[in-house]
C-alpha cells in the first residue's frame, strides 16, 4: 500500500471543525444511511466524506456518492447515505465499517481510519472522485460542506452538484462509472432521457379514451418540486403538470408520505375537478403515490402495490408481442397489501417475492429476474432489466426474423427502458412511465382502481424503551423477539376475517410499526390498536398507551 495522504490531517480536522462531542448515543447505518436530528449529523457527514473517499480509492477512483437527505422525514431531521459505484445502495460489509467509524470518539478517530485503509488494502495514492448532492432542507449546505471537508482531509477529488433528488445522483455516479453507456452524465443527460423516451412514446396524441393530459403533483415542498418545473419546460405540452407545495416546510402535512399514512390528500391541494390525476413525492423525490377524490368527495390512494402491478401487466403484455420470452418478477415487503398480492398470483400470474424493507433488499431480489419490478407500497420502487435480457431485446429488433408488428413493441419496449431509472427508485421517472402506461391503455384513475380492490390496512407507531429488543424472520413477517409475542399476535389476528398484523422495529426512526390489515375498516383499527397495546406493554412503551378507537368500546 503507498499512502500520499497523512491521516492526523483526520483528527485535526475533526478536532478543529467536526467534533464529534461526548454523550453521542450509538449510531447505526440504518435502511437509508444514517438519520438523525441534524444537530447531530454534522460530524457524521464529514466522516462519510472520509469514508467515500476511501471507498473510491478502492474501486480505483470510480464515483461515490453521498447524498444528504432525510427523505420523507420531518424537516428538523437530516441524513447521509452513501451510492455504491453502479449506482445501488452501499454494500452491506461496509455499512458495518461505516458504523464503526460514526461510534468512535474523536481521538480514535485517526487510527479507525488507518485500520479501515489496512484492512480493505486501499491505496491511498489512488485517484478518488466523490459526487455530493442534497436536498432542499436549509441545514443540507452545512452537512454538503461536512462532508466536502472529510473528502479534502484525505485529499481526495470532488464534484458538489447542490441540490438534487436522491435518485438523480444515483443516475449521475453511475453513469460517470459507466462513462456514459447508461446515459449522458449530467442534469441536463438525465432530464432528456427520460423526456425524450416518454415524449417518442406518447407520439402527437396527448389524450386518449379516458386518459387526459393534466396531472396535479405535490412536490412535498422539497427538491422534487423544483426538478418537476425543469422537467416541465422540456416536457411542453406533452404532459400538462401542474405543480403545488413548493415552498413551504418540507413533507409538512404533504408529500407521499403523509398521504400514504393518513390516506388523504395532502394540504394545499388547488382546486380542481372531481377524479382528477394527483401525485404526491416524497422530500427527496425517491417516491410516489397517485390519488384522487371521486365525485362523491370519497378519496382514493393509488400506491406502489398498485403501481407495480400497472408496469408488470404492461410490460408482460409488450414482452409477449415483441416475440420473446423473459421472466418478469416483482418484488414487495410485508407492507404489501394483501389484496395486491392475491392479484399478481392469481390474475397476472407472476411470480411475486417477499423480502424485508428497505430498497436494498428489493433491488437485490430483482436482480433474480430477467426483468424486475420492485415496490415498496410506499411508493418506492423501479423496474431492472438484467444485461442478457437488454441484449436479446436488442438483438430481435435487429434481426431479420423479426416481423415489423414486433419491431415496433420492441421499439416501444426500448424507450420504456429509457424512461426508466433503473439505478433506485424515481418519482419524477415512476410517474413519466405511469403516465406513458395509462396513455396507452386510456385509463383514467378510476379504471385503474378497478383493477382489483385494497384490503382496509394501516401502519401505527409504538414508542418503546428499545425497539431492538424486536427481532423479526420471514421477511419480517414472523417475531421472534420478545418471546411469546408472536403468538399473541396471531391469537388477535385470527379474530378478524381476512385479518393479518405483524410488527418490526423501524430502521429510520425510533418507534415499532405495527400494521394490520383486514376485511373492513373497523376491524383494521381495532386489530392495529389490540397489537399496538401488545407491544407497549411487552415491551415497556414509552409516552401514551395506545388505546382502542372510541366507537369499540
Ligand atoms: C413502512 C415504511 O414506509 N417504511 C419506510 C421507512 O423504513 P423503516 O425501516 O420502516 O423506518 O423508510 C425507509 C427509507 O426511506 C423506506 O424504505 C421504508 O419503506
Ligand atoms: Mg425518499
Amino acid at each position: 500500500m503507498s499512502s500520499s495522504v497523512d491521516l492526523r490531517t483526520v483528527y485535526a480536522f475533526a478536532r478543529e471543525f467536526h467534533s464529534k462531542g461526548p454523550n453521542i448515543e450509538k449510531l447505526l447505518y440504518g435502511t437509508a444511511g444514517f438519520r438523525t436530528l441534524h444537530e447531530k449529523l454534522e460530524f457524521i457527514a464529514f466522516r462519510m466524506g472520509l469514508l467515500a473517499t476511501i471507498r473510491s480509492r478502492k474501486f480505483g477512483g470510480q464515483a461515490i456518492g453521498v447524498m444528504i437527505t432525510a427523505s420523507h422525514n420531518p424537516e428538523c431531521d437530516n441524513g447521509v447515505k452513501i451510492i455504491d459505484p453502479k449506482g445501488e445502495m452501499l454494500e452491506r460489509d461496509w455499512e458495518t465499517i461505516a458504523t464503526d467509524l460514526v461510534n468512535v470518539p474523536d481521538d480514535r478517530l485517526e487510527s479507525e481510519v488507518a485500520k479501515i485503509i489496512a484492512q480493505e488494502k486501499i491505496d491511498m495514492g489512488a485517484q478518488s472522485n466523490v459526487f455530493i448532492g442534497m436536498d432542499t432542507r436549509y441545514h443540507s449546505p452545512a452537512m454538503g460542506r461536512a462532508v466536502v471537508n472529510g473528502v479534502r482531509a484525505l485529499k481526495g477529488n470532488l464534484r458538489d452538484f447542490g441540490i438534487l433528488t436522491t435518485p438523480m445522483l444515483h443516475y449521475l455516479v453511475y453513469t460517470h462509472n459507466v462513462r456514459g453507456a447508461y446515459g449522458f452524465p449530467t442534469v441536463d443527460g438525465y432530464v432528456s432521457k427520460l423526456v425524450n423516451a416518454f415524449k417518442r412514446l406518447r407520439g402527437d396524441v396527448y389524450e386518449n379514451g379516458n386518459y387526459k393530459n393534466f396531472i396535479l403533483f405535490d412536490g412535498a415542498n422539497g427538491v422534487g418540486s423544483l426538478k418537476m418545473h425543469e422537467f416541465n419546460r422540456q416536457l411542453g405540452p406533452s404532459l400538462e403538470c401542474q405543480v403545488f407545495n413548493s415552498n413551504g416546510k418540507i413533507n409538512h402535512n404533504c408529500g407521499a408520505d403523509f398521504v400514504k399514512t393518513n390516506q388523504r390528500a395532502p394540504h394545499g391541494l388547488p382546486e380542481h375537478e372531481p377524479n382528477t390525476r394527483c401525485v404526491s413525492v416524497d422530500g427527496d423525490a425517491d417516491r410516489i403515490v397517485y390519488f384522487f377524490t371521486d365525485s362523491d368527495g370519497v378519496f382514493h390512494l393509488l400506491d406502489g402495490d398498485r403501481i407495480a402491478t400497472l408496469i408488470a401487466d404492461y410490460l408482460m403484455n409488450l414482452v409477449k408481442k415483441c416475440g420473446i420470452s423473459l421472466k418478469l418478477g416483482i418484488v414487495q415487503t410485508a407492507y404489501a397489501n394483501g389484496a395486491s398480492t392475491d392479484y399478481i398470483k392469481q390474475q397476472l400470474k407472476v411470480d411475486v417475492a417477499c423480502v424485508p424493507t428497505g430498497v436494498k433488499h428489493l433491488h437485490h431480489k430483482a436482480l433474480e429476474y430477467d426483468i424486475g419490478v420492485y415496490f415498496e407500497a410506499n411508493g418506492h420502487g423501479t423496474v431492472i432489466f438484467s444485461d442478457s435480457t437488454k441484449e436479446k431485446i436488442s438483438s430481435a429488433s435487429r434481426s431479420n426474423e423479426t416481423s415489423n408488428e414486433q419491431k415496433e413493441s420492441l421499439r416501444k419496449l426500448l424507450l420504456t427502458i429509457d424512461i426508466i431509472n433503473e439505478t433506485v427508485g424515481d418519482a419524477i421517472s415512476d410517474m413519466l412511465l405511469v403516465e406513458t402506461i395509462l396513455h396507452a391503455k386510456g385509463f383514467s384513475l378510476k379504471d385503474w382502481l378497478a383493477t382489483y380492490e385494497d384490503l382496509p390496512n394501516t401502519i401505527k407507531k409504538v414508542k418503546v424503551q428499545d425497539r431492538n429488543i424486536f427481532e423479526t424472520t420471514d421477511a419480517e413477517r414472523v417475531c421472534v423477539k420478545p418471546d411469546g409475542l408472536q403468538d399473541k399476535i396471531d391469537e388477535l389476528v385470527r379474530k378478524y376475517k381476512r385479518g393479518r398484523a405483524f410488527v418490526r422495529p423501524s430502521g429510520t426512526e425510533d418507534v415499532v410499526r405495527v400494521y394490520a390489515e383486514a376485511e373492513n375498516n373497523d376491524d383494521v383499527q381495532l386489530l392495529a390498536a389490540e397489537v399496538s397495546i401488545l407491544v407497549y406493554e411487552m415491551a415497556n412503551g414509552v409516552g401514551e398507551k395506545p388505546s382502542i378507537p372510541q366507537q369499540k368500546l
